[in-house]
């Protein structure tokens, strides 16, 4: 039996460990304690990053403190902010950080099937990321003849006789829910071809299931993505955070999505597939399929996979890209066109003039069509127009539909933002939220002015380039934002060549805070007027 003493030199040496540990080491001697601390909790404990980011004020929060801190701040005894282009962004992502677990937690999908967005091993990520980049690089995504006539059929036979129908009756049109559905269909139309993919302009109700499925489950997102140990903890316990309804849901929107796939499969593997007409040809589906099936080849029989729900190859791991894709693709393009039509409706004169760099196109996208034989025009000349750039430029910076913080996490010893000796396995994000609002960068920040970026010189202009990150940036950027752009530039230009539009109703319209955010009020209620 030790004798008391020895009990209690003991105690005290546990415990001195555990206040050294604890409290001295983060406190006073870790290089993270040099950094300015968003407050004195955060050296000890997450509670306070986690309050904020589970009472939604993250993108705020985060913004003020940078304000007042500088480029560098602590948010919890292993976690930085940082809004600083050398030494951060430079630093973090064109350096390729790994994601951390944030990715999996959220955006994997079927269960357990991981997707290009949420990979964490950079090979497996590069590997799967070069199977779609020139499907989806500017040069093919311009050159598309499936982009091509599927825009023009959205354009024309859905989008624009909704507006004539406005202009005609003079009813305003909530655009906010119709933003979601254009963004939805040009996307699913060259993922899926026009046939496969949605049809959420006219079908008011699919639209409306499929966009309460998907946002009802976002205030449960903070438990499965922050916390996921402990909400599944709490779950065998009997609480459920997250309630049944959400998971319920999440499968409702997953067995959508590979009901989508499996008319791909079908239409691709039916005799008829070489004779598929551009406008119902799944150009997104079908490479990732052929690049499977090129890869597979290589492979020795046991490392394909065996799970039952796996009907014919690889159905599974390209439903999972191909969800992630379209979920990705309706929120972030649906939100920018609202804030654009918003800040569009409050300037006629620069509709006027937006019209009529539009008219310069050959042939201008003139509403109804003046001839039988109509064709788009060059895609190329669409998106070199620069008027309709900076606009859509700078409502991707003021409104930037994916304003919150994209976390990484260092992997060995690092400096960041003139603080060294960051050891590895740090979480450290940055957030375009706060980026896009640095006044040396862009003046008046919380102004929206597309002539910035005309008038801007070019020293100017390569700095707000090194700035702007709607997309992201490195290896982990965007893969979607040519073919967003693409659609968002012919919605815009369709609009204004034909319409002016007024607001009738922008209660709301400010931006709520997450990851991905839109507007608070999530509604947009706007009158078109022919012209
Ligand atoms: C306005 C439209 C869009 C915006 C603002 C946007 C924004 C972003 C941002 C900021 C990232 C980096 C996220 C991070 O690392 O945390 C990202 C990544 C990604 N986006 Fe988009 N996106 C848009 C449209 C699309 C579309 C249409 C697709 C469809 C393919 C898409 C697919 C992806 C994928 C797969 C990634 C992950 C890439 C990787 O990990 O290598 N996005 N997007």
């Amino acid at each position: 039996m030790p004798s008391f003493s020895v009990s209690v030199a003991a105690g005290i040496a546990i415990l001195a460990a555990a206040v050294y540990k604890l409290i001295i080491y983060p406190a006073f001697l870790s290089p993270l304690s040099k950094i300015p601390a968003a407050n004195w909790t955060v050296h000890f404990t997450s509670l306070w990053i986690n309050y904020i980011r589970y009472t939604n004020v993250e993108n705020a929060t985060v913004y003020e403190l940078h304000k007042k801190k500088g480029p560098i701040v602590r948010m919890g005894p292993a976690e930085l902010s940082v809004n600083c282009y050398e030494g951060g962004l430079k630093t973090i992502y064109t350096g390729g950080f790994p994601k951390t677990e944030f990715y999996i937690n959220r955006f994997m999908n079927y269960g357990d099937i991981k997707n290009m967005f949420c990979f964490i091993d950079s090979k497996t990520h590069s590997t799967r990321k070069r199977m779609l980049s020139n499907v989806y690089s500017k040069s093919v995504v311009l050159a598309s003849p499936t982009a091509r006539a599927t825009s023009k059929a959205i354009l024309y036979d859905r989008l624009l006789p909704i507006f004539q129908i406005s202009s005609d009756s003079k009813n305003a049109i909530e655009v906010h829910s119709l933003d979601y559905a254009y963004a939805m269909d040009t996307f699913m139309a060259y993922q899926f071809g026009l046939d496969i993919g949605t049809n959420f302009i006219q079908d008011v109700e699919k639209r409306k299931r499929y966009l309460h499925l998907f946002f009802s489950r976002r205030p449960y997102l903070f438990w499965t993505t922050e916390l996921p140990k402990f909400t599944a903890w709490m779950h065998r316990l009997g609480v459920r955070l997250v309630p049944q309804w959400v998971d319920d849901a999440t499968v409702a929107l997953e067995t959508w999505n590979l009901d989508v796939c499996d008319k791909a499969e079908a239409l691709l593997s039916s005799p008829a597939a070489g004779s598929t007409p551009a406008i119902s040809y799944p150009a997104i589906y079908a490479v990732e399929r052929a690049k499977f099936q090129e890869a597979d080849l290589k492979l020795p029989p046991q490392m394909t996979a065996k799970d039952p729900r796996q009907t014919y190859p690889r159905r599974l791991d390209i439903a999972s890209d191909m969800y992630d894709h379209n979920a990705a693709a309706h929120e972030t393009s649906g939100d920018t066109l609202t804030w654009l039509y918003y800040e569009m409706s409050l300037r006629p004169a620069l509709q006027k003039q937006l019209r009529d760099e539009l008219l310069t196109l050959a042939p201008p996208i003139l509403f109804p069509t003046p001839s039988a034989d109509f064709e788009l025009p060059d895609p190329k000349k669409v998106d070199a127009l620069p008027l309709l750039d900076a606009i859509l430029q700078e409502t991707l910076r003021r409104w930037v539909s994916v304003p919150g913080g994209q976390p990484r996490v260092t992997p060995g010893v690092c400096s960041l933002a003139g603080y060294d000796g960051i050891p590895g396995g740090v979480r450290v994000q940055s957030a375009a939220y706060t980026l896009h609002r640095n006044p040396e960068v862009f003046p008046d920040p919380e102004a929206w002015k597309p002539e910035r970026w005309l008038d801007a010189s070019v020293d100017e202009l390569n700095e707000m380039k090194r700035w702007f990150w709607a997309f992201g940036s490195g290896g982990r950027m965007c893969i979607g934002n040519n073919i967003a752009i693409h659609s968002m530039k012919h919605a815009i230009a369709g609009i204004y060549t034909n319409f002016t539009t007024t607001v009738v109703d922008a209660e709301g319209i400010e931006q709520d805070d997450g990851f991905t955010a839109g507007p608070k009020g999530n509604k947009l209620w706007l009158q078109f007027h022919h012209v």
